[in-house]
């Protein structure tokens, strides 16, 4: 197994590398060369897996050998044994032809954690037989960066910045991140948006030298691994509706389409999924691209579903790479009028492909409020507003309703209370291991969206660089 970049101009790399690079050296992202595939037999096999033993099926030929099953099993149980549910992502109905999957029962109550758990495991591992350390950074609108920080804190190989958009994350999803005081976490809050933190981490890995001094990794979903821990769960979810005799659908509230790209990724793998329904907030640009074919960014207005108040949504190139039939010169070349001017626009015909499978649906704030309303007075059940999106998707797809759909529930509802009391009236309470989460002592630094700045704070806080110096 090895992986090719979208860019087509980086070396190809085994998975340990991919890993450890995180963007590609072309500014490109890693995707596998070919796709492993599963039979209907494999996932017949599957019915009655625990979500671990699933997990290792799923991932390990993505592994190509540079971890044993036994050694991956026991990341993999190390992982999932952090979540507070024993079924890892159990599945809700919450219609009569519809579910939700949760996403939220690991530590920091976002699906991050089911992909980031797993890369703590991996990161330690990989390293302790390199032999080597590694500077981590990352983009968070708010839950990835609580998720990276939980997965690395105190490792001994790892340090770890994260950059957030000043002011606009929830108060939990903040203190999940800066109330972790361990030596090797740095949390900045960059005077800037979504869009700002992930353009500065990607002129980080941009700048080789730069990049190659500080051993940069990366936790976001330009990390191929993220994708890969994400594919596992739309494979038990398809299993859990009667793949492979049943197809599904499932509606993905959508910001920089990782989670999404990731349900592609199982169906090029061979489960049998019937639409990919896109659930944006106001930041729009995805449901606009598959209504139009035309990709085009605008400012980023702050919403309910903060998380995904995004713009550029960079899993999306992973997506252009197979529709351009895998052309990295294309890509790139698409990429960078996309940097320049903003835009771009796919043909027709690769729009026609493009929507046998995918569809996009804006929900506003009234719609998404709607939503949490309605599920709280009809069974009492409590939605966040990122999944409460991929609810208003879902219902607005108008499938055939002998197809299940599975909506991605992709955070708790205590992350978003004042979101949630807004619609409900009711205030759900953090779990016991983050009750004090509010009295936790914070520490943080804000900086300006300043390039030089960000690389001279991470290169003061990399152990990397004080090794070498
Ligand atoms: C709670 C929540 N829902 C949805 C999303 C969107 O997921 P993706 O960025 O993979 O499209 C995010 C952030 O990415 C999120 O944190
Ligand atoms: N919504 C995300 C944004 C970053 O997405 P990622 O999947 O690329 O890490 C967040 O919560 O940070």
């Amino acid at each position: 197994m090895s992986y090719i970049s979208t860019r087509g101009q980086a070396p190809a790399l085994a998975f340990d590398d991919v890993l450890l690079a995180g963007l590609a050296r072309d500014g490109g992202l890693y995707v596998p060369a070919a796709w492993p595939k599963l039979t209907p037999d494999d996932l017949r096999r599957f019915r009655g897996l625990s979500y671990a033993e699933l997990a290792v099926e799923v991932m390990l030929p993505f592994l190509g050998g540079t971890i044993d099953r036994a050694d991956f099993t026991k990341l993999v149980n190390a992982a999932y044994g952090t979540f507070q549910h024993k079924a890892v992502v159990p599945l809700t109905q919450i219609d009569s032809n519809a579910w939700m999957m949760e996403l939220f029962h690991g530590p920091t109550l976002a699906f991050k954690d089911v992909a980031l758990q797993l890369l703590g495991q991996l990161f330690d591992h990989l390293l302790a037989k390199k032999d080597s350390r590694v500077t981590i950074v990352g983009a968070t609108s708010g839950d990835t960066g609580s998720a990276a920080i939980e997965a690395c804190r105190d490792r001994e190989r790892v340090d770890i910045v994260i950059l957030h958009p000043h002011n606009r994350t929830s108060e939990v999803q903040r203190r999940q991140m800066t109330t972790v005081l361990s030596s090797n976490v740095h949390n900045v809050a960059l005077e800037g948006t979504f869009d700002d933190c992930q353009d500065a981490v990607k002129a980080m890995f941009n700048d080789q030298p730069f990049r190659d001094a500080l051993n940069l990794s990366a936790v976001n979903s330009i990390n191929w691994a993220r994708i890969m821990a994400q594919i596992v769960y739309y494979v038990a979810a398809a299993v859990a509706m009667g793949a492979p005799d049943r197809e599904v659908a499932f509606a993905v509230p959508t910001g920089n389409f990782g989670n999404v790209y990731a349900a592609y990724a199982a169906r090029q793998m061979g489960v049998p999924v019937a639409k990919l329904i896109v659930g944006t907030n106001e930041n729009d640009i995805l449901a606009r691209f598959f209504a139009s074919g035309e990709m085009k960014a605008d400012g980023v207005v702050p919403t309910l579903s903060p998380s995904m108040d995004i713009q550029v949504s960079s899993n999306f190139e992973r997506l252009l790479f197979d529709l351009m039939d895998r052309d990295g010169a294309a890509v790139a070349q698409c990429m960078a009028g996309f940097r320049e001017t903003g835009r771009f626009e796919v043909s027709q015909g690769q729009l026609a492909r493009v929507r046998e499978l995918f569809a996009g649906y804006r929900c506003d704030t009234e719609q998404t409020l709607d939503v949490m309303r309605d599920a709280y007075a009809g069974s009492g059940y409590l939605v966040d507003p990122h999944s409460a999106v991929g609810v208003a998707a879902a219902r607005h797809a108008g499938l055939d309703r002998s197809i299940p759909v599975i909506v991605m529930g992709t955070a708790h509802p205590a992350k978003f209370p004042d979101a949630v009391e807004k619609a409900t009236g009711v205030r759900p309470p953090l779990p016991r291991h983050l009750a004090d989460l509010y009295e936790r002592p914070e520490r943080l630094d804000i900086l300006p969206n300043d390039i030089q700045i960000l690389k001279d704070y991470v290169r003061a806080r990399a152990r990397v660089a004080k090794q070498q110096a």
